[in-house]
Parts: C-alpha cells; structure tokens; sequence
C-alpha cells in the first residue's frame, strides 16, 4: 500500500517517524517451517542478533550462513505511540531483499517483491497503542528467472539450496537499508511530480502535480517553492498547477542549486483549531530546476552538452555487505570527486535514497539502473558457463516461456517502484531498464518493446531511456539497440578478450567495431557504462603483467584513445569505483578486483590516471 508512506520519511508539522534500527533477533528457516511453528506470534526461537541496517551475509563465521539460500526470519519490537491513533501508521522498509512478508503481533500486514525500493505497510489494525508490539519479518533470497536480478536455485547432495546468480556481484540479502515506524494524517499528500520550462530571460517554470488522499473539496493545497535562501519564490494552489521563478538558480553538473517544495493542505472549514493553524498535512522535498535531453547526438543538460565521466559502482562493503553504511556513500563521493567524476550509474540495482539526495546535493549525473541485470545466462562469474539447471538447460533467457509473462510482470513493477521511487531526483539524468541483457538473441526483442514501452509511460520528464550492451552482443549482433535513446556499452577489449601482450590487437579489434556502430547507429550518442580490468592492488611488473596496477593503467588508457576517436562517445564510466565482493570462483580473487580503488577505499595507480585524466579543464566539460 502506498498512502503517502512511500514519500522519503521525515517529520513535520504533521507527520511523525521512528527509527527501527539496530540489533534485531534474526534466524534462518531451510525448511520453511516458521510460519506454521508460530513465529508470527510467538517470536524466533534460538535466535541470532543482527544490526539492521546490513546484510546477514559477512556477519558470522560458518560458510552455510555466508552462502544460505531460501527463508530467513527478522524480530524487533516496537510501541505504537497513543498520540499518533489519529493517523495512518505505517511501516517502511527501505529495502528487504529480496522479498518480505511483514507479520504484526502475528497478523499478516502485507508482502513485497525485489529487494531494492521501498515499500510502507499499514498497521493500526494490529497494534496495541501505548504497548510493545512484536514485529516479525520473513524474507527470502532465493533467485530465478522471474526476480530481479536474475539467477538460478541450485542444491547440494543433502537437499540445501545454493543459489546461482547470473550476475557478477554478490548476491546479498537482508533489511540491508533502514525500517521506520511512521505516522501521516488520514488527508495526505501521498505523491508529486515536477517537469520543468526553462526561459531565456533566466526565468523558468515548474509544472507540477500533486498526488493526495482523502482531500476534503473544502480544504486547500497550497504548493510553495523556497530557495536556498529562504525566500518563497513561487506558490500555487491545487493539485496541478505551476510555478513560475522570476530568477532561477539552475541545477547543474556539479554546481547544484536546490529549491524546497512544499506542499501543504490546509483545513478551509474555517473552524480550525488555532494551534495547528489549520494544516491537516505537510510534506516538502528537494528539487533541481533543470532540463535533460539527447539531441544532435550529446546529452544536453539545460541545454548545453555534458560529457559524464565517473563510474559503475555497487552497493558493497565490508562487513555490511550491501547494507547501507553513510560512511561508505560519503567517502565514496569523495573518492569520485578527487577523480573529478561527475556522474555514476546505481550498477546494478535501485540505490538507497540517500545516495540520490547525496547526489542531488553534490550535483553528479545519474544513470539510474532497476535490478534487472542476468538476462543472460552466466554462471561462474561471467563465463557463460552455459551450466543451467534441467529446466532451462540449453534455452537462451529470453526463450524461457514464462519471460514474456512472469519476468515482464516482475520487471514492469520494478520500474513502475523505481520510477515513482526517483522520478523528481535532478540527479537522475537517464533510465536503465536492463544491465547487459541477451540482446543479440531474436526473443529478445518483443520482450525490450513491451519494457520500453512500458518505461515510456512512466517519466514527466520524459528522461531518456537507454539498457547496457555486452560484447556478446556487439555491434551487428545487438538487436534492440533500436529501443535506446542512448548507446551504452560495456566493454573488455584488452582484459577478456586481447588482454595483456595482446592489447594492440585490442584496440584495432575495438575501434572496428565502433567503426560498425557509427555506421548502425549514426544519430545516437553512445556512452560507456563500463570499461575495466582487474588489478591486485600492491602487484606491480615492469614491463607489465595483467593484474598487475601498470597493466590497469595501459589498458586505460588504451580505452580513453579509443573513445577520444570517436565524438560520439559522450561518457566514460570506468568499472569499476572499489573492488567488490562477488560469489566464489576462479575469475574472482576474494571479490572482483577491477576498482580503481580498493574495497577499503584507497586508490590503486589508476585513480590517479583517472584523476590527472578528469581534471584536466581542456578535455570536456
Ligand atoms: C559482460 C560483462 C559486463 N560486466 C558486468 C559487471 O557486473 C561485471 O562485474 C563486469 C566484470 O566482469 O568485471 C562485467
């Protein structure tokens, strides 16, 4: 349920949250037996402590709960205040990965599918106001061709399962992003969204709608628009409408101006009680007035081109596995601003909320990526090992009968929540609907139509839409291309394939087939949304080895010649910021190791072939 609980939590006039995190009773469940033991109501019985928010994963010390696959049990209590029985009470849960079921003194208050946006399930029909009430979650990690990301549920001999990810990250689970208690008046804002007219004089307008519940027709919305100074600058009533700025401070790259919107309902009965000044509800949030398009092949931000320069990333540290950790984000800003990146695409999932504000403050441009990634089959860290389970033995991704029906379902709800999730970020510059999909296979291309299709309906601000292609699918091969606004490509040419010794040979084998791209697509721009090697920090050969940090930079710079060749390229996202962890294989040493800097934050030699390459004020914006 949505109800306005879906908003970013915060506390007003009117509205009311706490916090939930902290250490939680947690168990595992192979056999899922909890429910029908009574977990529910009675609680978990020889329970773990976890902190919330993180992954279970890196927290103990036996490899069943490091790898564990299937149900999996989380217990906190919480007391529902007497003075918020007025309102919608509501818990969020930022993320529960991958799916939840959420039980309240041993009601069932609502479920939720993919482990990466937020969802609000309300309960003042099973709490006891003034008291402790049990709050019991099940979640479940399990993968398949039907959840984002895409996997496999394999088993071992004696029946326990082991899950099978058909992506290069690994494939943590948990509450790994905050839980609050919230409350919100029963007349709410429940939802905005804004596009925005920018004037040649300097003035600008901001069309808006306003989403509400339970709006009264006698009372009023009123929506006001605050600078950075404090002053209003605009306001307007009803639930669409706009605002016209005399004098706008553009959002732009990495020079972010923000304007407060706020919405307020006001009670037009006249017989309102004095203290509340008659505000039934208030929400306000952070806006960027600026405009993004692709025309005459650049990505154009307020109307000028933009070239991104940044990075693919993840969600990932130690210990906390892919639980948020703000310490993490904002050393990763850091890192990304030392580099003189502007841009980085959420690689390959919804990123937390925070990380989107963040970026809105710090004015980075954002590919924004939904978790549809492992539409192709590969196990094994990225060697397409073809090894699959019977069901599917054999079958390309996009073959399996039930993609066009279950995967799409699954898919489609993901980008309706991310959309909605993120859809007034100014950070947010470019939609991807799919990481590295079998673009190259025929059944692909019905299943891309009905996604971009779908996608298209979602955005006011009609940002473009774009997937990213892998070399399985290079140029001739790829048949959706035609579906993206923007070409993005993920390429290898001098580490998985022509590495090392090899690398000249890399670069012909590249630039022709960016010869044959310019030839298949010659209006569109093109980015690359990866581009890396991975290099043990510390390992260092004269001449060069791959793996070693010389290596890293030479294939580097290699990859810059060649996108310097071609003034279609209008974005360079190296993979990847930090060495990640990944499922257990021989491509992966502890983790994949392509950072630019390490797991733990610090900078290999390429960070500062990027830095000195990135700053350099003659190269692009
Ligand atoms: C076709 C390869 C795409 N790319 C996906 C990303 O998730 C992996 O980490 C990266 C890699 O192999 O390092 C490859």
């Amino acid at each position: 349920t949505n109800d306005g609980a879906l908003l970013y939590p915060q506390v007003t006039a009117t509205r009311r949250m706490q916090s939930l995190d902290g250490i939680w009773r947690f168990r595992f469940d192979p056999e899922s037996e909890g429910e029908r033991d009574g977990w529910p109501e009675t609680g978990l019985p020889d329970a773990a402590q976890v902190p919330v928010p993180a992954s279970f994963n890196d927290l103990f010390t036996d490899k069943a709960s490091r790898e564990y696959t299937g149900d999996f049990w989380y217990e906190t209590e919480f007391v529902a205040p007497g003075e918020w029985r007025d309102k919608d009470l509501f818990l969020r849960f930022d993320a529960a990965t991958h799916r939840a079921d959420v039980f309240v003194n041993g009601i069932p208050v609502g479920s939720h599918e993919g482990g990466f946006t937020p969802f609000a399930v309300r309960v003042n029909d099973a709490v006891r106001w003034n008291e402790a009430n049990r709050l019991v979650v099940r979640l479940n990690n399990e993968l398949s061709h039907a959840s984002l990301p895409a996997g496999t549920t394999g088993t071992l001999p004696d029946g326990t399962k082991v899950s099978g990810p058909y992506f290069d990250f690994f494939n943590y689970a948990g509450l790994q992003r905050p839980v609050r208690l919230i409350a919100v008046p029963a007349e709410a804002v429940t939802g905005y969204t804004t596009t925005y007219e920018l004037h040649k004089d300097g003035s600008a307008i901001v069309h808006y709608t306003v989403e509400t519940r339970g709006l009264r027709p006698e009372d009023t919305l009123r929506v006001r628009l605050i600078d950075e100074v404090g002053s209003v600058v605009a306001d307007a009533q009803g639930a669409e409408g706009e605002l016209a700025v005399a004098y706008a401070r553009l959002w732009d790259v990495r020079d972010a101006h923000l304007y407060r919107i706020e919405f307020t309902i006001l009670d037009g009965t006249g017989n309102a009680a004095a203290a509340d000044g008659g505000v039934i509800d208030e929400y306000h949030d952070e806006i960027g007035i600026r405009t993004v398009e692709v025309r005459d092949r650049e990505i154009l931000l307020n109307g000028r081109p933009v070239y991104l320069r940044g990075f693919g990333r993840h969600e990932d540290s130690a210990i906390n596995g892919r639980g948020e950790n703000l310490a993490v984000v904002t050393r990763d800003f850091e890192l990304m601003k030392w580099c003189g990146a502007n841009s980085f695409r959420t690689s390959h999932y919804p990123y937390s909320e925070e990380e989107l504000r963040l970026a809105d403050r710090e004015g980075f441009l954002v590919i924004d990526e939904v978790a549809a990634v492992g539409f192709m089959k590969s196990l094994m860290n990225f060697l397409d090992a073809a090894k699959d389970d019977d069901e599917h033995r054999g079958r390309g991704f996009f073959d399996d009968p039930d993609v066009m029906t279950r995967t799409l379902h699954v898919h489609k709800a993901a980008l309706d929540e991310l959309f909605t999730r993120d859809r007034n970020h100014p950070s947010v510059i470019m939609w991807s609907l799919m990481n590295e999909p079998d673009s190259a296979s025929e059944a692909a291309v019905p299943y891309f139509r009905a996604i971009f299709d779908h996608a298209r309906t979602l955005d006011p601000q009609h940002r473009p839409l774009t997937y990213t292609n892998l070399m399985m699918a290079a140029a001739g091969r790829d048949r959706c291309h035609g579906f993206a606004d923007v070409i993005c490509l993920n390429r290898y040419y001098g580490w998985y394939v022509q590495g090392g010794y090899q690398l000249s040979g890399a670069k012909a084998a590249f630039m022709a087939e960016m010869d044959r791209w310019m030839q298949i697509e010659p209006d569109k721009p093109f980015v690359f949304t990866e581009y890396g090697a991975d290099t043990a920090a510390g390992v260092h050969k004269l001449p060069s080895v791959q793996w070693s940090e010389e290596y890293q930079c030479e294939y580097l710079k290699m990859q810059h010649e060649v996108f310097d060749a071609y003034p279609a390229v209008v974005g360079e996202q190296m993979w990847n910021l930090c060495d990640f962890q990944t499922g257990e294989g021989i491509m992966r040493v502890d983790g994949n190791r392509k950072g630019a800097f390490t797991r733990d934050r610090q900078p290999k030699a390429a960070a500062f072939l990027l830095r000195e390459r990135w700053n350099d004020a003659t190269r692009h914006q």
